[in-house]
């Protein structure tokens, strides 16, 4: 069969920290080798076995300030006290040649890409429970005590701002979550939208 054009697919993917999106979304990079993943800028430290330019560009406050006048980001906020970006350019280069781009980012990020851009799909991770995010959390031991606490409040926010969101999804056993997500990613892929020529490319063939 010819090859068909597809559109890409947006799949925006907030949760409050600790609640499991990085594991889940490791996941994805395993089983959609396709797909593109949104790096984002920080000027959080790196935790140990970040690696800048593959978990996260990381740039000093004046740097990311300096960034964010030139009009760089397609989304920032603040989030637990350090500043986080979506560069633009590598939105608008999946969006022009059609590749599917994953952002794992916050509330606020999800909201701006949502009016901004007016397009793809936004997924809320919930955990089981709070005391369950505490113990994942310190379980991590990527954080301190007291940016743990400031992460749990900041969760009890955003769990109130999750009405935003197309999907939810509980992480309480991993492998019943990343099927739930799996699937809502295969099933969204195939909406018409994504295949604009596919009934004249099929009408066509002879
Ligand atoms: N379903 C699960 N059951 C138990 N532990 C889990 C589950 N999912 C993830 N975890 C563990 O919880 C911790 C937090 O997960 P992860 O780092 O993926 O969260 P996150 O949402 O990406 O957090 P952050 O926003 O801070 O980066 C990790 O140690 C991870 O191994
Ligand atoms: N609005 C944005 N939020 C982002 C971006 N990149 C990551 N994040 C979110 O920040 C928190 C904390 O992440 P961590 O790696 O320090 O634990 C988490 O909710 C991420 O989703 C971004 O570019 N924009």
């Amino acid at each position: 069969m010819e090859k068909i054009n597809r559109k890409g697919l947006l799949v925006i993917i907030s949760a409050p920290s600790g609640a499991g999106k990085s594991t889940l979304i490791s996941l994805l990079k395993r089983d959609f080798p396709k797909f593109e993943f949104s790096i984002s800028y920080t000027t959080r430290e790196p935790r140990v076995g970040e690696i800048h330019g593959r978990d996260y560009f990381f740039v000093s406050k004046k740097e990311f300030i300096k960034l964010k006048k030139e009009n760089f980001f397609a989304e920032w906020a603040e989030v637990h006290g350090n500043y986080y970006g979506t560069p633009k350019e590598a939105v608008l280069k999946a969006l022009k040649q059609g590749k599917d781009l994953l952002f794992d980012i916050d509330v606020q990020g999800a909201m701006q890409i949502k009016q901004n851009l007016n397009k793809g799909i936004f997924i809320f991770i919930f955990p089981p429970s709070l005391e369950e995010l505490k113990r994942r959390l310190e379980k991590r031991n990527t954080d301190s005590p007291e940016t743990i606490n400031i992460r749990l409040a900041n969760a009890k926010k955003e769990i109130q701002e999750a009405n935003i969101f197309d999907y939810w999804i509980i992480n309480d056993k991993l492998e019943a979550a990343y099927l739930q997500l799996k699937s809502i990613i295969i099933a969204e892929k195939l909406r018409p939208c994504f295949f604009p020529d596919l009934p004249k490319k099929i009408l066509e063939q002879t």
